[in-house]
């Protein structure tokens, strides 16, 4: 039998995460001994339990840019070079224990740089964090590399990515506050990035509309979306047949990824709740939706709950579980051949597994 999954089977599945931001996963003990070794002393409180609600909380807001705002803290200790290998290599741990077999990790390097590191030492230091965790847990990360909106290091941010591409740096992301900071803004970052033949995603639709969808994908050649939500503003529901727009149909026709992350999406205001999020719609009209934390410690959560909450919001299965998570695996920077060997070789022996876990033998 197809048995209706559970949390715990979740965790077992092989799973792929594309959206996760590092400096908004960080363990809340951990985010207390850094800041205890680097004399931050701007914490609202260093006990780790305290910390962690502090953070859910302090994340609920319904607006992006005070849900930003906590990030002083995660970043506040992130200063250092054994800061961020430590940072990363839990990241990796961590990951890897909730059942995630691919994942591609996000942070902006202009961050880290307060005391005194270069752009080139920030991503170093994440990727030998990663690479180490990644052995010791059995988890493939690439990692993201994200220039923030509304200031103006993307060119360099663009640069760093192309120079580190065989390293561990499969793309460039931007990120930030969404209004008033377009895509266009940074359109040299992405017509570089282009004519290098490199990779990138663009936080749009969050916190934004239509247009700033419409500018990542025909201004700036987006491959994917970071998360995209507002694409529903182009589909008018009325009645049994849903009429899409041009630009939803473009981005349905083309394939372009989704990456929805449904929790993050409340808090923020982007949707109202997991039973309204549009990833119902959406998964129905088939676009190529993929599921995600965002920031797992802002909002405490995982990518195995996030499928849980759709589980029970939408009535899913393994199928559709399964299909999001291939669209995800598909849908990543990894090379093609690496993408195969994952779907064939990893999800779907795996999924098939614990589809047919609950079974009945036959009499
Ligand atoms: O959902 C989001 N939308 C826009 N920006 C975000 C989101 N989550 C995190 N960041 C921003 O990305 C930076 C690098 O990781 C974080 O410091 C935060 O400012
Ligand atoms: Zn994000």
């Amino acid at each position: 039998m197809n048995a209706r999954p559970t949390l715990d089977a979740i965790r077992r599945a092989p799973k792929v995460l594309l959206h996760d931001h590092l400096d908004g996963g960080v363990r809340p003990a951990t985010i207390v001994d850094l800041a205890r070794e680097s004399g931050y002393g701007d914490l609202p409180t260093t006990d780790p339990d305290n910390l962690r609600t502090w953070f859910s909380e302090a994340s609920n807001s319904g607006s992006l840019e005070r849900y930003l705002e906590t990030f002083s803290h995660t970043v506040g200790v992130m200063q250092s070079t054994e800061a961020l290998t430590r940072v990363a290599y839990e990241c990796a741990e961590d990951l890897a224990k909730d059942g995630v077999v691919y994942a591609e990790v996000r942070y902006a390097p202009e961050l880290h740089t307060s005391t005194g590191l270069s752009l080139e030492q920030v991503v170093e230091a994440v990727l030998d964090g990663f690479a180490r965790g990644g052995r010791d847990h059995g988890i493939r990360v690439g990692t993201l590399v994200t220039a923030m909106r509304h200031q103006a290091r993307s060119m360099e941010i663009a640069e760093l990515a192309v120079r580190y591409r065989d390293a561990g740096v499969v793309g460039f992301d931007i990120a930030g506050a969404e209004a008033g900071y377009p895509p266009t803004r940074h359109l040299d970052a992405f017509e570089y990035l282009q004519r290098e033949n490199a990779h990138f995603t663009i936080h749009a639709g969050e916190g934004f509309g239509l247009p700033s969808i419409w500018q990542a994908i025909q201004w700036c050649g987006a491959d994917r979306l970071g998360h995209g939500v507002r694409i529903i503003d182009d589909i008018e529901v009325d009645g049994d047949a849903p009429r899409l727009g041009r630009l939803a149909d473009y981005v349905r026709d083309k394939r372009i990824p989704l990456e929805m992350c449904p929790t993050s999406n409340i808090q923020t205001g982007a949707a109202k709740s997991i039973a309204e999020h549009p990833i119902g719609l959406l998964r129905r009209l088939s676009f190529r939706v993929t599921v995600n934390t965002d920031n797992r410690l802002m909002s405490g959560t995982t990518l195995s709950e996030e499928f849980m909450k759709l589980v029970d919001a939408f009535g899913y299965g393994w199928d559709d579980l399964q299909w999001f998570t291939v669209n995800a695996m598909k849908s990543a920077f990894a090379p093609f051949n690496d993408r195969l060997e994952l779907i064939n070789g990893v999800i779907k022996p795996g999924f098939a597994q614990l589809k047919w876990s609950g079974a009945r033998p036959l009499a």
